[in-house]
């Protein structure tokens, strides 16, 4: 399943969760509908064959270029045409082989067994054995020489975040992007008491950061809705409203609905909207295992007709290039013409946004894009192009502290190469990229 999955991401540009039907934590992208052909694959293996399948596809997405570098080198006449899922194949093999721990027999014989059941890949059986054989035999010096930077980030990624945040800095992300991120919690209500129940680190922005690779519909508070999957920088703009009982929000761009919960269980009357019908479905499933009473309403954006709210929240459609650690398909399934057709898609959401929001009333912007153009750019053009609103900056102490992800005009942003303190001395590294901003909508005595 893993070569099946490989081939439709390289070859279609389907993502991770559309194959592996995840769900929780998937971004959205501006591209809602599936391509033809795809859905869930698999769908007939167990759920522990199903995660090791992902977990291998995840793998082989995250150090591609170092994995095509070693097979390419080990194929003396490079990958024959017309092969089938030959290149697959191999990937599959050499992921097991240099970043899985599956023994070498195992990942070879595998890859093999999968080469004779491919009509067109039959003929290079015996290449896929010797190939990976190599690669075995190779492991330590593939290893050492590869860097994620130079190999596994493509080009245009690469100029991008150099130019954005300078190529020390854009190194230490390509690094964060190779490592494989913990797994963050929020919970609803009593963070000390649960971290200590799940053996977990109590993060000073408030998040779980969970320890243990047990998965997490086995762990305690699960099934009772006490707490849901969300990387700790995702949980940070829907503080940034600072809700209060009974007020208003709308929740704009929701599903899957980390950020709805977050806002229902500080007492807030959420409206969560979407514009796919699947994703909003697991949206209400989600709130429903969480016990939290959200309206959902199926719309776009960009023409939502609303009584404006106390606060509005657009967690809106981007390349979430911040979440390539989670997503490693992004890396190879966005293109850089992405980037300027989501902003534009951005810049409509938000002026619509802007008119949903009291006067008096506050709006969050926020992105899972490291690409200013999706971030710190749309924002000072919003602005310019908006005299009612002016920024409200954010503070380090709304942060737990953490100063590093508050930028020079009081936005947050913050980086996969971060590091958190904490108070015993120990530092974590880690965080999905994300960037936010608070905005106030002026009252009519302020406009006077
Ligand atoms: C970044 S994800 C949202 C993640 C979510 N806020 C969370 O915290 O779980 C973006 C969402 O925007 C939705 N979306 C994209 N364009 C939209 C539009 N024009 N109107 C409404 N929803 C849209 C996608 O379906 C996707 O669910």
């Amino acid at each position: 399943m893993a070569a099946v999955a490989l081939t439709r991401i390289l070859g279609h540009s389907e993502g991770l969760d559309d194959l592996f039907e995840s769900g929780a934590g998937r971004r959205g992208t501006a591209r809602d509908k599936k391509p033809a052909g795809s859905g869930p694959a698999g769908t007939e293996l167990d759920p522990r064959d199903r995660a090791l399948a992902r977990a291998i596809t995840t793998a082989a997405l995250r150090r591609l270029g170092t994995l095509r570098q070693a097979i390419g080198e080990r194929l003396q006449k490079g990958l024959p045409r017309n092969s089938g899922a030959l290149e697959a194949i191999l990937l599959v093999g050499a992921a097991q082989l240099l970043l899985l721990d599956v023994p070498d027999h195992a990942a070879v014989t595998t890859a093999v067994d999968l080469a004779r059941r491919d009509s067109r890949a039959f003929p290079y059986a015996k290449l896929v054995n010797a190939v990976l054989r190599r690669i075995a035999a190779d492991r330590d010096a593939i290893l050492a020489t590869s860097d994620p930077f130079d190999i596994d980030t493509p080009p245009w990624l690469r100029a991008r975040w150099s130019d954005a945040y300078g190529e020390a800095t854009a190194r230490q992300i390509a690094s964060a992007h190779g490592r494989e991120p913990s797994v963050d919690i929020t919970v609803k209500a009593d963070a000390p008491s649960w971290a200590e129940q799940l053996g977990g680190i109590l993060l000073p922005t408030g998040s779980i950061r969970l320890t243990a690779r047990t998965p997490v519909v086995d762990l305690p508070g699960y099934g009772e809705g006490a707490w849901w999957v969300q990387d700790a920088a995702a949980a940070l703009p829907a503080k940034l409203l600072k809700v209060k009982p009974g007020e208003t929000v709308l929740d704009l761009c929701a599903a899957p609905g980390g950020k709805t919960a977050q806002l229902a269980a500080a007492g807030a009357k959420v409206t969560a909207v979407d514009r796919a019908e699947a994703r909003l479905d697991r949206l209400k499933a989600n709130m429903h295992r969480l016990k939290l009473a959200v309206t959902c309403l199926r719309a776009d954006v960009g023409s939502l007709d609303h009584a404006p709210a106390d606060a509005v929240l657009l967690d809106a459609p981007c390349s979430a290039t911040g979440t390539i650690r989670r997503h490693p398909d992004v890396a190879w399934t966005k293109r850089p013409d992405d980037i300027p057709a989501l902003a534009a898609i951005q810049f409509q959401l938000l002026d619509h946004a802007a008119g949903l929001v009291k006067r008096g009333g506050v709006l969050v912007y926020c992105t899972c894009s490291l690409e200013p153009e999706e971030g710190e750019l749309q924002i000072s053009a919003f602005l310019a192009r908006h005299p009612d609103f002016h920024r409200e900056a954010i503070t380090a102490a709304e942060l737990g502290g953490l100063g590093d992800l508050v930028t020079r005009d009081g936005d947050l942003r913050s980086l996969p190469s971060a590091s958190i303190p904490l108070a015993d001395g120990t530092i974590l590294d880690g965080l999905d990229g994300f960037y936010a901003a608070r905005l106030r909508r002026a009252t009519p005595a302020e406009i006077n």
